[in-house]
């Protein structure tokens, strides 16, 4: 029911310099999102103003200019790259002959192209619906005014107000769907939770190249249609890394600088995986000049949803297209991986995530050799329980001899059970 852009659809762009404390947009931002978006752009019409007027949000003589400038060009759509008010809006379609888009409405149209999930598909043709009906209740309210109101409801209702109740119908069965899959989506990531599989989100400003590594990571992966896997979505594949085993692998959908509030809302289904991951691959386009704000742009809406928190790798993406670009991993003072320099398009340095992911991802392990004396034999016992053991051996005195290997932590409860029973510490046993 959406207008979506056909392909070929040219535009005439607009971008007003504010003062920074009215708006920070900036025209480059735009010209990535329209391209983003499949539109080709014609011509861009610029202004200083200082402050937005409120019929055309620019002046009537710039106004004026975007009419000519839609003519000249024979463009379709013109996209400005701040938010408008419904009024200015048409106020300008009259103006112009053509259809036009502000920076919100581009914005959603690229999350309903790239929504993969069913829940983001959702929340995007909530955030639409709710964009369109703020547009149609003010002309609305208007009209109705003008037919005398109430008495002219019923058969003589007006085609506004159809489309009014159509949208109020249609936003309240999208809250029912969602809340049904929200609720199936906490049941799968409770499984998740049991099965203990850790989670690794890829995040990253737009264009930083995440589907590219996400389908690069996986491409070799064989696709195991398990129960667990069968009801998701083609966004979450699974990796299997040695001494960590099964990893799910969740894409994300692009981060956007200056990201319009009411749109924050669309982004949380598909970041959901995002709050709840074990570990952030944050993708960065090390070639892209404004990687330094981009990256500030990620961390600011990852604060925003709540994944602050969440253990980040950072992936400097994009090397081939550096002089000096070699793939590598960075360290940080306790030997963890914290950067990996790569290729998502070459491959090259992939390699490379996989042994940072393992070296991120594996337990901490603990490796040791047990001296135990015949009377502790419910040790063994335990011992084997953990399915800990590698190697055993009797002695000439009948103590036993066992390499065994577990994680910190049951290293850790075992020493405490061992010191409860016993009386001694574990410690004491170690060769
Ligand atoms: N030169 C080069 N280009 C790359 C590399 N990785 C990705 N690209 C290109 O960068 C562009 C964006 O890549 P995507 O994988 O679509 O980026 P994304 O982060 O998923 O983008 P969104 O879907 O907008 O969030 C594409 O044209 C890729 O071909 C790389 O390592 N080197």
């Amino acid at each position: 029911m959406f207008d979506r852009f056909e392909s070929g659809e040219q535009a005439i762009l607009v971008h007003v310099d504010f003062p920074a404390e009215i708006d920070r947009e900036d025209l480059s931002e735009l010209k990535l999102l329209v391209t983003s978006a499949g539109v080709e752009t014609l011509a861009v019409v610029t202004a200083a103003r200082s402050t937005p007027s409120s019929r055309y949000f620019v002046g009537s003589g710039k106004a004026e200019e975007i009419a000519d400038a839609v003519k000249l060009h024979g463009a379709n759509i013109v996209i400005f790259n701040h938010s408008l008010s419904p009024t200015q809006e048409r106020n300008l379609e009259k103006l112009c002959q053509c259809r036009v888009l502000d920076r919100t409405g581009l914005i959603l149209d690229i999350f309903a192209q790239r929504a993969r999930t069913h829940e983001g598909k959702l929340q995007v043709e909530l955030a639409q619906l709710r964009h369109i009906s703020t547009r149609l209740v003010r002309g609305w309210t208007h009209l109705e005014r003008q037919k005398g109101g109430i008495g002219l409801r019923g058969p003589g209702e007006t085609q506004l107000e159809t489309d009014r109740r159509l949208i109020r119908g249609r936003i309240k069965n999208i809250l029912g769907r969602l809340d049904k899959v929200q609720k199936q989506r906490q049941q799968g990531r409770r499984a998740r939770q049991r099965a203990e599989v850790p989670t690794v989100s890829l995040v990253g400003y737009t264009n930083a190249g995440k589907s590219t590594l996400f389908n690069r990571v996986t491409e070799s992966e064989v696709y195991a249609a398990d129960q667990l896997f069968a009801t998701l979505d083609p966004t979450l594949r699974k990796l299997e890394l040695p001494d960590v085993g099964a990893v799910i692998l969740a894409d994300t959908v692009g981060f956007i600088r200056h990201l319009p509030h009411e749109l924050v809302a669309a982004f949380k289904a598909t970041l959901q995986e995002t709050q709840d991951a074990d570990l952030l691959l944050h993708v960065i386009d090390i070639s892209d000049d404004r990687q330094k704000e981009n990256v500030e742009q990620v961390e600011a809406v990852l604060e925003e949803i709540g994944a602050d928190e969440v253990p980040q790798l950072l992936i400097c993406n994009k090397i081939d297209k550096l002089d000096d670009g070699v793939a590598r991993i960075d360290y940080d003072d306790q030997q963890r991986p914290i950067r990996v320099w790569l290729s998502a398009q070459s491959g090259a340095g992939l390699e490379l995530l996989r042994q940072a992911l393992v070296e991120r991802l594996r337990p901490d392990m603990v490796d040791v050799s047990l001296r135990i004396p015949p009377s502790m034999g419910k040790l063994r016992g335990k011992l084997y329980a953990l399915n800990s053991v590698t190697d055993e051996a009797v002695n000439e005195d009948g103590a036993l001899s066992l390499h065994v290997r577990m994680s910190s932590v049951d290293w850790r409860r075992l020493c405490k059970q061992v010191a409860d029973e016993y009386g001694d510490s574990l410690q004491g046993f170690v060769e």
